[in-house]
């Protein structure tokens, strides 16, 4: 027998408002991620959390403008959002099981039929609303909606485990969260955990790191280098014998030659100067010095490949 290979990946889920996205969401992650920044804006695509399972890691972000969803509905999606849609490995799409299938869940239906190459689980939600039969109509109105990878239904407060006050996660119910993780984790990738276990509060840290280089480096010239440039933290952590003061270590991506002597500057003024207002926000969030190294690389057409590269871990 052989031993089945560990997965990984992204998840985001999608769905009209009040169907239970964060809900579920909340019930699924073990740990959740709270990145704390002064200024959301700046964290395009936040972590929610992370599923931890003996034979996978599940990472759920979430997808911006879905904060938004009165003003999503009735224009056309966002281009953050598509942009999450086609970069997760694999997409949640909620559609509540006491309400019928209505003009916004066949609004976001013909939107994700468009993001190409992305596994789209049909996700019939608050199961526990109803009974057998309504489910099993509700479930057959959904797959109608379009080409599901799969559809399962859930209760996020647990099933029969809800009435009877068990937990959710433990729950004896039919519609166990175990089930919606298998399903979602059975379309990732083959790949270690991206994440460590219990050792998470340091992303966060190290996303806003890469977001204030990036920030730093895109000043003034996003007109010559749009959306061209990914920031990687390397490395990051204190420098051994001094508390003080935190040593980071990071990439800085671009896609030509042009756009990394652009970024470099003249005798490498400009890096320095990126270094220097990069290293002053830092600073200012750890509460530490900071000993900031940048080095430029070029990644050829990086952006065409967005799922490797949220792999790798660029976060833009
Ligand atoms: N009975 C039951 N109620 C649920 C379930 N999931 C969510 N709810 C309830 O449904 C309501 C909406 O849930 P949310 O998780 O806030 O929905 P959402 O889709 O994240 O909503 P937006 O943030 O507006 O997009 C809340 O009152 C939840 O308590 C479920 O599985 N069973």
């Amino acid at each position: 027998m052989t031993t089945p290979e560990f997965r990984s990946g992204f998840a985001c889920f999608v769905g009209r408002p009040n169907v239970g996205k964060s809900t579920l969401m909340n019930a699924l992650v073990g740990t959740k991620v709270a990145i704390t920044s002064n200024r959301p804006q700046t964290t395009r695509r936040a972590i929610r959390g992370i599923v931890h399972r003996p034979d996978a890691q599940l990472v759920i972000v979430d997808t911006p403008g879905l904060h938004r969803p009165r003003t999503l509905l009735g224009e056309r999606l966002d281009s953050l959002v598509r942009g999450t849609l086609t970069e997760v490995d694999v997409i949640g799409f909620c559609v509540p099981a006491d309400e019928k299938v209505g003009d916004g869940d066949r609004y976001i239906a013909r939107e994700l039929a468009q993001v190409k190459g992305t596994p789209v689980v049909a996700i019939v939600t608050k199961a526990d609303k109803v009974g057998p039969q309504q489910l099993a109509e509700q479930l057959m109105a959904v797959n109608a909606l379009g080409d599901w990878a799969d559809i399962v239904p859930v209760s996020a407060v647990g099933g029969l485990g809800a009435q009877t006050g068990q937990s959710a996660r433990g729950g004896d119910g039919p519609y166990q969260l175990d089930v919606v993780a298998d399903v979602l984790t059975g379309h990732l990738p083959e790949g270690p955990p991206l994440y460590p276990e219990g050792d998470l509060t340091d992303e966060p840290e190290q996303i806003l790191v890469a977001e204030f280089v990036r920030e730093a480096a895109l000043e003034g010239v996003e007109q010559e280098v749009p959306h061209s440039i990914a920031v990687v933290v390397d490395e990051m952590g204190p420098r051994p014998g001094r508390e003080d003061l935190t040593d980071i270590y990071a990439h800085v991506f671009v896609e030509r030659p042009s756009q990394k002597a652009i970024l470099i500057g003249r005798k490498g003024a400009r890096l320095r100067e990126v270094g220097t207002s990069a290293r002053k926000q830092i600073e200012a969030m750890l509460g530490t010095r900071v000993y900031l190294n940048l080095q430029v690389s070029v990644a050829k057409d990086w952006q065409r490949n967005p799922k490797q590269l949220r792999r790798l871990g660029f976060y833009d």
